[in-house]
């Protein structure tokens, strides 16, 4: 994790933030903090939501359009007397008393965001739009999960925060980076001009369990490959990087971020870096020294080398 960004530190507050509804002190208000995340049946969300649940004063609240995300990451937390679980799709206006918004609601492999590009697109920038005039209203901190491809193809190795990028506006993977950088700019602007309190993180290639098998990502592609005795499909050239984040380390700086002082944006990840050629050799190693690595077309834009400075 880097410190204070120049991109965000040099920037002026012109209004405090609102106070929350005065609702939030009654005698018939909970003393817990209520925590929105959008996009809590996913991936990261999920276990964002399993952290969350432990501590016994937070009351945790998911909206999701189950997209990506699945109820049964939630399972658990199903009925639970601090959950609440709202089909909600953050392209829509949604309104509710809450202290935190992480929103981490869109979809994130390659694969599924450019299946509906419009729609990617539209759920980073309403999505964002709406989450913010939310957090306005009530007074509520917020967090977004940005990415590690708002810097693009990058040509400044590591990444440090302050680094602009290098993205094709017009591209196939746009919908998503440029979707993201746009709601950067909403996250500082609500900040600036209504003094909204924002986290904004940007999160690295991450793995662990509650990957979908058939996600597309490369670090579940090559394990799923590899137990079905199938060959490990490598994207040409295969000297490509990448820096993968074990999903609790994600969720720990997420909370973190959430909780601390620094705005961001703050990238977070694994400084371990490795060539997709070196990833598919481990996988086959201990998974299955007996399957074949192919290498296959890449896709467009595919950035060549990232990992977080
Ligand atoms: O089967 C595969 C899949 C992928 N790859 C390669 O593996 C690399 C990583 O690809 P992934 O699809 O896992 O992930 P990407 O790095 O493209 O995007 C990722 O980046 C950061 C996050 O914020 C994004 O949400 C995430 O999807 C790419 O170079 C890709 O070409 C393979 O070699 N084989």
């Amino acid at each position: 994790m880097a410190t204070e960004s120049s991109n965000g530190g040099n920037h002026a507050v012109t209004k405090q933030p609102p106070t929350p509804s005065p609702l939030r002190n009654s005698k018939f208000f909970q003393s817990n903090m209520r925590i929105l995340i959008t996009g809590g049946a996913g991936f990261i969300g999920s276990h964002l939501v399993d952290r969350l649940m432990e501590n016994e004063k937070n009351e945790v609240i998911v909206a999701d359009n189950f997209f990506t995300g699945s109820k049964d990451n939630l399972k658990k937390w199903i009925g639970h007397p601090r959950f609440e679980l709202i089909r909600h799709d953050v392209t829509e206006p949604l309104l509710i008393e809450v202290d935190r918004i992480y929103h981490v609601a869109c979809p994130a492999s390659p694969i599924f965001y450019k299946y509906n590009p419009v729609k990617t697109i539209k759920t980073n920038v309403i999505g964002t739009l709406n989450m913010l005039g939310l957090a306005k209203r009530v007074g509520a901190r917020i967090l977004l999960t940005s990415t590690s491809e708002v810097y693009g193809d990058p040509l400044v190795h590591p990444q440090t925060e302050d680094y602009w990028g290098n993205v094709n506006p017009i591209g196939v993977r746009s919908c998503y980076d440029e979707g993201k950088r746009v709601a950067e700019t909403l996250m500082f602007d609500y900040h600036r001009q209504h003094g909204i309190e924002i986290r904004i993180a940007r999160i690295f290639n991450t793995y662990g369990p509650r990957m979908n098998i058939d996600d597309g990502r490369v670090v579940s592609n090559f394990i799923a490959q590899a137990l079905r005795g199938e060959s490990l499909t490598v994207q040409a050239p295969g000297t490509q990087t990448r820096s993968f984040c074990f999903v609790s380390d994600m969720v720990d700086g997420l909370m973190r971020l959430m909780e601390g002082d620094h705005t961001g944006p703050i990238n977070i990840g694994n400084p371990g870096e490795f060539t997709m050629t070196e990833l598919a050799e481990t996988v086959k190693e201990l998974v299955a020294p007996d399957v074949k690595i192919l290498t296959v077309e890449n896709t467009p834009d595919d950035p060549r080398q990232r990992k977080p400075a």
